[in-house]
């Protein structure tokens, strides 16, 4: 077989420096947050008080969870679909198809958590094993990822994604060789994008909450804000499940380490950040700052949800009458740009409605302490990077009819500000 043509992309994330440098980095940095969030002094930028022993880290019980959580979501993703949804084409004009029964899943896992729990499961336990379990979890997406790498060196070269076939070993590694990697008709993909990560969160968020009921007698209004707000995040994304097949992931980015351990340790562990600070700094919240912030969210998430609903359903069918009177700009490739509604407002308004929602999050945790907001500033800066590969992707694919794009829309996140 022909040697896979190097890609000419740009290398992004600092080059093969950049990816060992966030291999390294990332595992750490999660440590550092696990270990701040349930300290008294609760510093984002200073070293935790003590450092864990490496007992602390592994524990094989972690590890047996860890994989069986895996086992139970990849059979809850395997069970009939709802619906069997097409991808978008892909270079060689074919289509991958894609079972849509997300939100089944949730329902489904609610379900046999509710029965476990009405048998006596101790879930609030998971709170006390965090450590290990992050530890076990990323030992798994490191292995998720070699495996990922070495099925990539027998793919054939029309499968593999533009930006993680630079020839360099540790970038490839890291941004991720194959675009779609399926063993048979499992996305492996599409499946950790969505299921085990996100499902893990909200796993989190409600052990950290059942203890907090147990050491306080019940859960503290933040704590339920934060649980509820996240949970509506993940049943939304569940519920839309659809609308990934249309977002950068699922359409430009490899499968590698970066979102290996971004599904499978990053979202469950860092995203529950604000509760697991709760659990141990209980913060006063009146109603009315509850309304308050209830109401931000509601904004953050009208703006999210309309944004992306309104780019997929165009995207999906341009000739659907909820988006068939938007005006837009023709390009060589055939596809079509928005260029009224809510991407006619700026370039990326959906991640202006998930920015004003991860403030929404941060806020019940008050502004005694800058840890609880590390999910927001960690967001912005990725939003902000994302946006920036994005604009060139778009620019790349879309040349002058791009140009134009931006010329009308020139704001990119924030209306008149950025
Ligand atoms: N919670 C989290 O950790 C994260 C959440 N997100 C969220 O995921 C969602 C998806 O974001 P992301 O994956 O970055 O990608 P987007 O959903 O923003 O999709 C970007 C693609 O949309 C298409 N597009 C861009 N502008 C237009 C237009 N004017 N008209 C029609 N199509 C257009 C282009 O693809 P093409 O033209 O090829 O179709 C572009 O590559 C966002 O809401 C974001 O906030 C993202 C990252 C992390
Ligand atoms: C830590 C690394 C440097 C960066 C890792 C980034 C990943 C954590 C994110 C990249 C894109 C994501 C998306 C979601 C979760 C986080 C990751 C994986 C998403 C599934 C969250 C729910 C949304 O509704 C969505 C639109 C489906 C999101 C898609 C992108």
């Amino acid at each position: 077989m022909a040697p896979p043509q190097r890609s000419r992309v740009p290398l992004e994330f600092g080059g093969p420096l950049g990816a060992a440098a966030l291999m390294l980095l990332l595992p750490a940095t999660l440590v550092h947050l696990l270990l701040a969030a349930r300290s008294a002094p609760a510093h984002l930028l200073a070293p935790p008080p003590a450092l864990p022993a490496p007992g602390a880290l592994w524990s094989p019980w972690a590890l047996q969870l860890c994989l069986g959580w895996l086992g139970l979501q990849v059979a809850l993703y395997l069970l009939p679909a709802r619906k069997v949804a097409e991808g978008l084409q892909l270079k060689d004009k074919s289509r991958l198809l894609y079972p849509i029964n997300g939100f089944q899943a949730l329902v489904l896992t609610a379900l046999l958590l509710g029965l476990g729990l009405w048998a006596g499961l101790p879930l609030d336990a998971l709170a006390d094993m965090l450590l290990p379990l992050a530890f076990a979890a990323t030992l798994t997406a490191f292995v998720v990822s070699i495996l990922l790498f070495v099925k990539s060196l027998m793919a054939h070269p029309s499968a593999l994604a533009p930006g993680g076939n630079s020839g360099n070993p540790v970038y490839d590694f890291f941004l991720g060789r194959e675009l779609n990697p399926r063993i048979i008709s499992f996305d492996i993909k599409y499946f950790c994008e969505l299921r085990p990560g996100l499902l893990g969160w909200v796993l989190i968020n409600l052990a950290l909450l059942m203890q907090e009921a147990k050491l306080r007698g019940s859960p503290s209004l933040a704590m339920c804000l934060v649980n509820g707000f996240q949970l509506l995040y993940v049943g939304d994304a569940l519920w839309h499940e659809e609308a990934i097949l249309t977002t950068m992931d699922i359409m430009h980015d490899g499968f590698g380490f970066m979102l290996a351990f971004g599904n499978l340790v990053w979202v469950p562990f860092t995203y529950s950040l604000q509760a697991q600070f709760l659990l141990h700094h209980p913060q006063p919240l009146g109603l009315p700052l509850a309304a308050g912030i209830c109401l931000l969210n509601a904004v953050g998430y009208y703006i999210f949800r309309g944004a992306n609903s309104q780019k997929n359903t165009f995207r999906k069918n341009p000739s659907d009458p909820s988006v068939a009177g938007l005006e837009t700009i023709p390009t060589a490739t055939g596809q079509q740009l928005l260029v009224s509604g809510w991407w006619g407002v700026v370039r990326h308004p959906n991640y202006l409605g998930d920015i004003i929602m991860a403030l929404a999050w941060s806020l019940p945790c008050g502004v005694t302490h800058l840890l609880p907001y590390f999910y927001l500033l960690y967001f912005i800066a990725l939003l902000l990077h994302r946006e920036a590969r994005d604009e060139l992707q778009c620019l790349q694919k879309y040349g002058l009819a791009w140009q134009e794009y931006c010329q009308r829309v020139p704001y990119r996140i924030v209306p008149y500000v950025y």
